[in-house]
């Protein structure tokens, strides 16, 4: 590719590739020089030079370099745009789903219902890019627009038609998927997450707004879940971006929840959904518990339906979902009746649903152990101790990926809001705690890291895993279960 087909006023020289990290040039490579969190791109322009570099794209600070420096407003913007053009592929219809909570779970739901239709369908996002193929893992939520645009044009390569990407706060706020077409997008909610990284609330909900507000084409449809209290704002920015609003949710105008039976192992959900002949109803049978997975496939369904699929076809499928790994997963029963499941409530908001869901499959204690992520947001911890202590029996207070914090410190902060807590350093060690405690009846509750394989202690990520911990430590107890 030339880079006069992608960057106006730039010679007419082919380019090899294009990256924003100096460490990845190669010769004929265009390096972006970004402003970061840490460092300044522009610091590394000589050495992306040194290594090949023939362009450099960078902000309209001055600066002479021996190279065409194309200088723009908004470089990470533009670098998005120049991965697109410069990948030129992309799956024919893609979503985007944004909010603090349930956007793996839905993306994963959606191409589970996509797959169930017929088409070849792939999810992007925390669990990686999971295809027809197989799954392969991103490191990001939302990754850098290279490593999208370069997995977008394989899958398209391979053959898939259909897929649905998370949208989270730093990709958007970063302009990471800013190349990507869309066809669709939905807004799942917003609570306390990220304030490290944002100023404030509203900081982060415009950031998840710019999914909708600069990136849904006109006309596109904007699913949103009216549950959220942040409904009417979401509408108001759907309507000025001209999108098409499609509500779900108990409250929903589009696809509505009438009623939910749970059953021993899912749900009976009593849904309506709007047609041009008048509102219909039926009733899925979700094999699925946990209200919140009814929500999420409520929004997978909407999307879905939105852009054309057949509803009926769309209720069949979400009757074979399968749940999504380290989400509300069952790891074992033990033998006198007590369930030990995993799951990646790692917010505020999410522990506070993962713990009411857990309530009515608890005929005897909830028992909950949990930690919080080191170099994250820290004002979550006594507000998630806080939780944890309301909603949850006992509550052992444990270590989530300290990154390059003590750990002893992140936990102090936790138990600042659960002062009735137990606390046990070391997860694998609380996991066992946990499975110590439980009687019959019980449910035990391992949050925070989900389908995670590593902890991350001082930089360094040793393999863990809370499902194989607590099989460990029901080995070691002599526990039996099934
Ligand atoms: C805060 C944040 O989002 N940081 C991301 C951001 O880094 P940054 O721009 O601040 O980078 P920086 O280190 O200051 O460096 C500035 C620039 O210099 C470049 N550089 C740096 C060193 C060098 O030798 N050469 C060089 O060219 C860097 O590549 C970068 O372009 O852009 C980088 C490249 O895309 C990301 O790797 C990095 O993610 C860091 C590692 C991270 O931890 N991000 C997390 C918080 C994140 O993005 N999480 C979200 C949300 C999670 C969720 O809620 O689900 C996600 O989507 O995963
Ligand atoms: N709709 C929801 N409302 C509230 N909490 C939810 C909802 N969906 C999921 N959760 C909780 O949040 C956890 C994470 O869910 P999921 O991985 O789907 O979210 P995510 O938005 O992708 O998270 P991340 O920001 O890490 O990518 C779940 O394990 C559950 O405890
Ligand atoms: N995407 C989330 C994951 C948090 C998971 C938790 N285990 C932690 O490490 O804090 C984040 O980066 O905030
Ligand atoms: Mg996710």
């Amino acid at each position: 590719m030339k880079l006069n087909q992608v960057f106006n006023g730039a010679p007419d020289w082919e380019f090899t590739g294009i990256t924003c990290d100096s460490r990845k040039v190669a010769q004929g490579f265009v390096f972006a020089a970004l402003k970061g969190t840490v460092s300044d791109g522009r610091d590394f322009i000589q050495a992306a030079i040194d290594k090949g570099a023939i362009a450099i794209l960078t902000d309209e600070r001055d600066g002479q370099w021996e190279v065409p420096v194309i200088k723009v407003a908004e470089p990470r913007l533009e670098f998005a745009k120049a991965a697109a053009a410069f990948y030129g592929k992309q799956p024919e219809t893609m979503v985007a789903v944004t909010g603090t909570n349930g956007k793996s779970s839905t993306v994963d739901f959606l191409r589970q219902i996509w797959t169930e239709l017929g088409f070849e369908a792939a999810s992007l996002g925390t669990l990686g890019a999971v295809a027809p193929s197989g799954a392969v893992e991103l490191g990001h939520t939302t990754p850098d627009p290279v490593a999208i645009q370069s997995t977008l044009a394989i899958l398209a390569n391979e053959g898939v038609t259909h897929c649905a990407m998370e949208a989270s706060s730093h990709g958007l706020a970063q302009y990471r998927m800013h190349g990507v077409k869309l066809a669709a997008g939905a807004f799942l909610n917003l609570s306390q997450d990220h304030l490290d990284y944002h100023k404030d609330l509203g900081d982060y909900f415009d950031a998840k707004m710019k999914l909708f507000s600069e990136l849904l084409p006109e006309g596109s449809p904007a699913i949103i879940n009216a549950d959220s209290d942040m409904k009417d704002k979401v509408l108001e920015v759907a309507k000025k971006a001209k999108l098409v609003p499609f509500t779900v949710g108990w409250r929903g105008d589009h696809l509505w929840i009438d009623e939910i039976t749970p059953r021993n192992t899912g749900q009976n959900l009593r849904l309506q959904w709007e047609t041009a002949e008048g509102d219909k109803e039926t009733i899925v049978k979700l094999p699925l518990i946990g209200e919140f997975q009814a929500l999420n496939a409520l929004a997978a369904a909407g999307l879905a339906m939105s852009i054309g699929a057949d509803p009926e076809a769309v209720f069949a499928a979400m009757e074979k979902l399968k749940g999504v790994k380290g989400r509300l997963e069952l790891v074992a029963e033990t033998a006198s009746g007590a369930g030990i499941y995993v799951d990646f409530a790692h917010t505020p908001d999410g522990l506070d649903t993962l713990l009411r869901a857990a309530r009515p499959h608890a005929v005897g204690r909830v028992i909950c152990v949990f930690g919080c992520g080191g170099d994250r947001d820290a004002g979550k911890r006594p507000i998630m101790g806080e939780i944890a202590s309301k909603f949850a029996d006992e509550v052992i207070v444990t270590d989530d990926n300290p990154r390059s914090e003590d750990p002893a410190a992140i936990r102090a902060a936790i138990m600042a809001g659960a002062p009735e807590a137990t606390e046990v350093a070391g997860r694998a060690e609380a996991i066992k705690e946990g499975i110590r405690r439980l009687k019959k009846g019980d449910v035990l509750m391992i949050a925070g890291k989900g389908h995670e394989t590593g902890q991350t202690i001082k930089g360094v990520t040793l393999p863990f895993s809370d499902h194989e911990a607590a099989l460990s430590a029901l080995a070691e107890l002599k526990v039996e279960y099934k």
